[in-house]
Parts: structure tokens; sequence; C-alpha cells
């Protein structure tokens, strides 16, 4: 069988001189805010993987009243949620993730993101797409006052 998740996440700019986006420190003027590293791309990464076997979604595993997750780096909540999908006998196929910014030019960072998202999910590079787009200067992203992502993933019965 296979299944489709979504997920989607939004955080707001603070004061800060770089960007945690697919892992990837990316030089900016400003930072997340957030209660973990703020890592908006895995956030909604994440929440694509639980949605797509329906166990419900990241603030439920990782919530934001918990201390051990202030400050931490969210690659360790993507590895955390695909063991919870490879113990229900489950491999991801691809995961298709578009990062809503109208700056940083994200272009320059993407096959990094895409390796160290890879890398973090044990899957090949090829079945991790990242993809950016402005929303051309509208509405609160394109107004630069935080980052929106949306991320589709399919998940498929691993074969025996
Ligand atoms: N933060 C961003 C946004 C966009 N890009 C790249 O620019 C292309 C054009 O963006 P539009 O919003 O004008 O369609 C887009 O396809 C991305 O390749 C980017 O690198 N970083
Ligand atoms: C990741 C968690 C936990 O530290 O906090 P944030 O970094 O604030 O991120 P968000 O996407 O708002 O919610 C999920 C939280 O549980």
């Amino acid at each position: 069988m296979i299944r489709i998740g979504h997920g989607y996440d939004v955080h707001a700019f603070t004061e800060g001189e770089h960007l945690r986006l697919g892992g990837v420190d990316i030089p900016f003027s400003q930072a997340f805010k957030a209660h973990s590293d703020g890592d908006v791309l895995i956030h909604a990464l994440c929440d694509a993987l639980l949605g797509s076997l329906a166990l419900g979604d990241i603030g439920l595993f990782y919530p934001d009243t918990d201390a051990r997750h202030q400050g931490r780096n969210s690659l360790e909540f993507l590895h955390d949620v695909m063991s919870k999908v490879r113990s229900l006998g489950y491999e991801l196929n691809n995961a298709d993730i578009t990062v809503i910014a109208q700056a940083p030019k994200l272009r320059p960072f993407i096959d990094i993101m895409r390796e160290t998202l890879a890398t973090c999910m044990q899957v090949a590079v090829t079945q991790v797409s990242v993809k950016a787009t402005t929303t051309e200067g509208l509405g609160p992203m394109g107004r630069g006052e935080g980052v929106a992502v949306h991320a589709v993933v399919i998940v498929a019965e691993a074969s025996l």
C-alpha cells in the first residue's frame, strides 16, 4: 500500500544572524522565532511523514512545553519520525518540499539541504526535492515577516 502525507508550517523572523533551513545554516540578517532551532522546513516534512500514517503532528510528539526540545536541532526530530515510519513497515518513496520565502535567495543552498535531509532520513538524494518560491511581494511572506513551507510525501510499505 502507498500513502500520501502533507505538512505545512510557518515561522516568523526574529533577531539573529542565520536561518536554519533543511538542516543547513544560511547566512541572513534574521533568524527564526521558535522553541527549537526553528527549522520550519523540517517541521513541515515531519508533519507530512506523520500525516502519511495518520500518527498526528510534530507538536504531539515534541511539545514546545518540553524543555528538552528548547533549541533542539530539528534533524533529531526528523530522524526520530523516520524511525516511527519504519517501525510501522513503511519506507519513504519521495518527498517534495516548497519553501515560500521572499528572501534570502535559497538556490545556492538547495542541493546541500537535499543531501542533509536525505542523509538524515537514510534515503537517496534523488528521493528528496526542495524548491523555493517568493510570493512576488504579496502577503506576510512577501513582506519578509517569515517563511512558510509545504511538504508532500509518499510512503510505501517496505517489501519483505
Ligand atoms: N527564496 C527564494 C525564492 C525563489 N528562489 C528561486 O527563484 C525562482 C523564481 O522565484 P519566483 O518566486 O519569482 O517564481 C524560483 O523558481 C527559485 O528557483 C530562490 O532561490 N529563493
Ligand atoms: C518543534 C517544536 C518543539 O520544540 O517547537 P517550535 O520550534 O516552536 O516549532 P513549531 O513548528 O511551532 O511546533 C512544534 C514544536 O513542538
